[in-house]
């Protein structure tokens, strides 16, 4: 991407998007960053979400510095409060956060706002809704990561793809490198994923090996 491009633009060209807890401290936590977008991470997203606003500010501070070091996308979860304070590039909000309205009026335009959905009259809304930049669809598999959401499984993701929008939208919930082949057949360009890096033996090379295989489908 050139230095000019827009947050708009890295969006549209994002493949792969890390949610990420901090429980990589400080001088660890800036290597993993550095490691995992070097890799191929387009956006990083600090989803921790024990943590309150003060600590949240500060472990911004790093993924602010990993994520201008790049070029690439900071993401905040939930709070527009801390997306603003942080100067993030992207709030994420789920289905019972702030309504996109709300945080619009805190935030205005610039910043990016996404959205979660779990169902298909969720997706159908978020492809169109104004205000809203992307969308997720998942989980596509049970997973601890979010424990006790429901998964609408691989149909939510064929289901997605054949609305046909041109508004970014990624798959989400259980994706990792053994089963990515199958969310590419159900039609999605673009991942969200936590485990499938932060647990990897190598999370730098897992980031790259999902970015190279998104980006040559
Ligand atoms: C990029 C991205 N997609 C989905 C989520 C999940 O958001 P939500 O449903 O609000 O759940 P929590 O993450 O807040 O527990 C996300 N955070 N990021
Ligand atoms: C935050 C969230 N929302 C739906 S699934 C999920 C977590 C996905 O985590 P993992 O990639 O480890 O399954
Ligand atoms: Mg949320």
């Amino acid at each position: 991407m050139p230095d000019t491009a827009t947050a708009r633009d890295r969006l549209a060209d994002a493949r792969v998007y890390l949610c990420t807890d901090a429980r990589r401290r400080q001088g660890d936590l800036a290597e993993f960053l550095d490691a995992v977008l070097a890799g191929g991470v387009d956006i990083v997203q600090l989803r921790d979400k024990g943590m309150e606003a003060a600590e949240e500010l500060e472990h911004l501070e790093i993924f602010a510095d990993a994520c201008a070091r790049h070029g690439k996308l900071l993401a905040v979860n939930d709070r527009a409060d801390v997306a603003h304070a942080a100067g993030a590039d992207v709030l994420h909000l789920g289905q019972g956060d702030l309504p996109v309205p709300a945080a619009r009026a805190i935030l205005g335009d610039d910043i990016l706002i996404g959205r979660s959905t779990h169902a298909e009259p969720e997706a159908a809304a978020a492809a169109v809704q104004e205000g809203v930049d992307y969308f997720c669809t998942g989980p596509c598999w049970p997973t601890p990561t979010k424990p006790g959401r429901h998964a609408p499984g691989l149909g939510l993701v064929r289901y997605t793809a054949a609305l046909g929008t041109d508004r970014p939208w990624f798959a989400i919930g259980g994706i990792d490198l053994g089963n990515l082949d199958e969310v590419l057949a159900a039609g999605a360009r673009r991942v969200v994923v936590v485990r499938a890096i932060t647990e990897a033996d190598d999370p730098g090379a897992a980031a790259g090996e999902l970015a190279k295989r998104l980006r040559h489908v």
